[in-house]
């Protein structure tokens, strides 16, 4: 069996190697010529897989029976047109959720010391409450602060009087965070679910944030109102036209980064392992290998904290210890300016540096830092007393 692998996938040799020929491509190289010999493709969300280059695949005699992307978004599969051919796809549901978890505290807290305010003091609003935004809540909600959230299609199905809508969110919250997958059809599409009207609707002082799919938010609407009021915060992971970035976004947007809120290690390799375990069921072969196996000790497994600091201080401390927004913000920065928009995000991805989550990193604190001990472990921090 010939397997096609998105090259930045990793321990992709490891995984799908016992299951046949690995054949590592970059993601964006993946086409008719490269799917003509595959029995399976393993990719990540920047392989566009449309029913064109499904079906000239096929045409040209591919014999590609299955499909599965190490992603939580599926929005680059045609999912309709592998299903008409009788090809299986499977994604990674929550895989890198934490990561982005992580990617949303880390940059919330970088924001509330460079511009003077408290986490605990803003409400914020939650749109898309699923894997990522569910969790999201759950860690918010463990720090005491305030929360609102928007779900239109889980307040349907559950009945549930705990949502509100989008516009309720835009009136009452300081923090407005993106979830949503991209849906351009339907009841609950969400691309531009930001529009200008809802962009112009934001109170000043706001914070938006989009980690959920770039053509979620009217990009060039935001333009105009951060270089127009420049009243609003923008933290930005997604992008319209990735890799080729608007670049006059990038400069208004106070944390900007290439699409890596959910580039932690270990979702990189729950997403591989789901996908390698499915593979092994289709083809009817054992999957030997665990998780455990496929991921290393952390270079920073535990930190000591001595009595002494204020709690947000505390918090910083112990994320930046782990993962650090600001370097991902200043990288984009550096590589597209030295290499262009669209190369220059992308060196960003394929060479990003190890990152773990946050619940790798044990906090042991000292006699009188007991009471630190709350707000770290609601962040995600394993906790022990000294
Ligand atoms: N930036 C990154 O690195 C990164 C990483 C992981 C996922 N993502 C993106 O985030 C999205 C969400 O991830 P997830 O794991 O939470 O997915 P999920 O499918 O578990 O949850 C998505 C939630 O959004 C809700 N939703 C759908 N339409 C909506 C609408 N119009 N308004 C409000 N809510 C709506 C759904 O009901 C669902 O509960 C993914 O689809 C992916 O595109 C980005
Ligand atoms: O949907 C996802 O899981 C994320 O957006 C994913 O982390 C994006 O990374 P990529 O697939 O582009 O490497």
């Amino acid at each position: 069996m010939r397997i096609i692998v998105d090259a930045n996938v990793p321990t992709a040799e490891a995984c799908f190697g016992s299951l046949g020929e690995v054949v590592s491509v970059p993601g964006r190289e993946i086409d008719v010529h490269t799917l003509r010999d595959a029995d399976a493709l393993v990719i990540r969300s920047i392989t566009r897989l449309d029913a064109s280059l499904i079906e000239a695949a096929l045409q040209a005699g591919s014999r590609l029976r299955f499909v599965g992307t190490c992603t939580i978004g599926t929005d680059h599969v045609d999912q309709a047109a592998l299903a008409h051919h009788g090809i299986a796809f499977v994604s990674a549901p929550g895989c890198n959720a934490e990561a982005v978890v992580d990617y949303v505290l880390g940059s919330l807290s970088t924001l509330a010391e460079r511009q003077g305010w408290r986490l605990a003091e803003r409400r914020v609003g939650i749109v898309g409450v699923g894997n990522v935004g569910g969790r999201l809540l759950g860690r918010l909600q463990a720090l005491d602060i305030e929360c609102l959230a928007c779900d239109p299609p889980r307040a349907a199905a559950e009945r549930s009087d705990g949502f509100h809508d989008l516009d309720t969110l835009i009136a009452d919250c300081d923090v407005l965070c993106l979830h949503t997958p991209l849906v351009h059809e339907g009841p609950h599409a969400t691309h531009h679910l930001l529009d200008a009207r809802r962009l112009a609707e934001l109170a000043p002082e706001t914070v938006l944030l989009n980690a959920g799919r770039g053509d979620c938010v009217d990009g060039a609407a935001l333009r105009q109102r951060l270089a127009g009021r420049g009243d609003l915060t923008a933290v930005l992971d997604v992008w319209e036209e990735e890799p080729a970035i608007d670049a006059a976004l990038r400069d208004l947007a106070e944390i900007a980064t290439p699409h890596i809120a959910g580039y932690s290690l270990d979702g990189k390799l729950r997403g591989t392992h789901h996908i390698y375990r499915a593979l092994a069921r289709h083809v009817g072969l054992p999957a030997r290998l665990t998780l455990a196996d496929l991921a290393p000790a952390p270079a920073l497994p535990a930190l000591t904290l001595d009595d002494g600091l204020a709690t947000e201080e505390a918090l910083r401390l112990c994320m930046r210890a782990v993962y650090d927004v600001r370097r991902d913000h200043d990288s984009l920065w550096r590589e597209t300016r030295r290499q262009g928009l669209a190369k220059g995000f992308d060196a960003c991805r394929t060479r990003y540096p190890l990152r773990r989550e946050f619940s790798t990193l044990e906090v042991t604190l000292r006699p009188g830092a007991e009471e630190l001990g709350p707000v770290l472990e609601g962040a995600g921090f394993r906790l022990s007393l000294a």
